[in-house]
């Protein structure tokens, strides 16, 4: 199955490829921007999309991204909501900068992929949770 998204550019930068089934697709920067350490800093990704009905995208860093431009995203999973889809709503990544860096304009920044929207979920309060209690954080060990 092959899903369709719409995108809009919002500048020159290089179209996004049609990439294979399980690839996280790459993000640019659709500036150039000198940044400070310390600094915070939207960084526009020159796209905007209309997802398939039911599914929202995640966007992550590079692995390689805080080797090469020092950056971290500052809310470290980016969430775009299949509704951000308006003919203004261009994607950026929100980021700190830990050291004084570059970043040009097509720089592949981060990543996204598209993920089915979560189901309707209720609440139902109860007294006890019958499972096995597993202990506390690192109650497993280590080997
Ligand atoms: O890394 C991100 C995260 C979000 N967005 C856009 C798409 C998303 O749909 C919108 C709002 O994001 P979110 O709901 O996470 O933000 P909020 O802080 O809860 O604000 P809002 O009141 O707009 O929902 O901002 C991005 O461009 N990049």
């Amino acid at each position: 199955m092959t899903l369709e998204i719409k995108v809009k550019y919002f500048s020159d930068i290089e179209k996004i490829q049609k990439i294979n089934k399980g690839d996280w697709i790459d993000l640019r920067s659709a500036i150039d921007y000198v940044g400070s350490a310390g600094e915070y800093k939207m960084i526009p990704l020159g796209v905007g999309m209309k997802l398939p009905d039911g599914y929202e995208a995640n966007v992550v860093p590079r692995s390689s991204t805080f080797k090469t431009w020092g950056i971290l995203q500052t809310n470290h999973f980016g969430v775009i909501d299949n509704s951000y889809s308006g003919n203004d709503d261009q994607w950026h990544m929100p980021v700190y900068f830990t050291r004084d860096t570059v970043i040009k304009k097509n720089d592949r920044i981060c990543q996204f992929r598209i993920t089915e929207i979560q189901p309707e979920v209720k609440f139902t309060e109860v007294d006890r949770l019958d499972e096995v209690s597993r202990g506390g954080f690192g109650s497993t060990g280590i080997s």
